[in-house]
């Protein structure tokens, strides 16, 4: 495994019942990569993003994380390994009981460590991060729009100051204006904080203008892992339908213009 590796999958196999879905995946995520994880419905994309992290367990092949096996050490060590990622799942954002401070706020207070001062603090600072107004910080889920949960989603996944972003599907259910902000911020941000994200789409402009690296999961592995210009080159039918319609050659193109 190289040194500078943050996420290393090994020979992931993975049945639910008599359903294989994963059948062999290798997949090395080196620092600083924005890793675009694509592949039909249903062809486990989420489960692969669930296994990076321990959520669920492959029944074959080793993870690793950070340079340490998933699920090694100590329950010390194991929690200080949960504080370096970040989460931003399509489902299930924001704790609807508690309003944007209070979420932002969470994976801070359960350290236990940081006082009510510096929490106030830290997510004053995460709510600038993502352009949101101070006042923000009081109100309810439920009265956010959606541009906005997504956004107090972001920064409660930031509230640790994570090395890796993980995103599934972070730009669905969004407006086309509201998901290019969006996706902006997402840009800043990693460049800013030299994040590694890997993130699940099945958005072209989402994916042109954020990825590094396209990984693509069909036949229940990973069949290519390239840059956008060489995974389009590829001959398969997923790549095919996905990239070189109408839709991917205008996202494409978008992106070249703005870098
Ligand atoms: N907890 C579970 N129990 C049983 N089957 C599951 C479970 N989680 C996922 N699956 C099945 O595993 C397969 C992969 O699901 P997964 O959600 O990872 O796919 P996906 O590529 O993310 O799909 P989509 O793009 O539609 O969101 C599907 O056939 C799904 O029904």
């Amino acid at each position: 495994m190289s040194d500078a590796s943050i996420i290393e999958l090994r020979g992931i196999v993975t049945r639910f019942g008599s359903n294989l879905v994963h059948d062999g995946i290798d997949l090395s995520v080196a620092r600083g990569e924005v890793v675009a994880l694509v592949g039909g419905s249903g062809s486990g994309k989420t489960t692969l993003l669930r296994h990076m992290i321990g959520l669920t367990r492959p029944a074959h092949g080793e993870v690793s994380l950070f340079g340490e096996q998933l699920f090694s050490g100590s329950l010390r060590e194991q929690r200080a390994r949960r504080r370096r990622f970040g989460v931003l799942f399509q489902h299930g954002a924001l704790f609807s009981a508690l309003n944007v401070a209070e979420n932002i706020g969470f994976p801070l207070r359960e350290l236990r460590v940081v006082t009510p001062k510096e929490i106030r603090d830290l997510v004053a600072l995460k709510l600038a991060m993502v352009e949101l107004e101070p006042s923000t910080a009081l109100l309810m889920p439920a009265e956010l729009s959606g541009g906005m949960v997504k956004r107090v989603a972001l920064a409660r996944a930031l509230a640790l100051e994570p090395e890796l972003l993980l995103l599934d599907e972070p730009t669905a259910g969004l407006d086309p204006d509201r998901s290019a902000a969006f996706v902006e911020l997402v840009r800043s941000l990693q460049a800013q904080l030299g994040l590694t994200v890997v993130l699940v789409t099945h958005d072209i402009d989402t994916l042109a203008a954020l990825s590094s690296k396209v990984a693509i999961l069909a036949e229940r592995r990973i069949i290519s892992y390239a840059p956008l210009e060489e995974t389009m080159k590829l001959d398969h039918p997923f790549v095919t339908s996905f990239f070189r319609g109408e839709l991917g050659r205008r996202a494409i193109a978008r992106s070249r213009e703005k870098s």
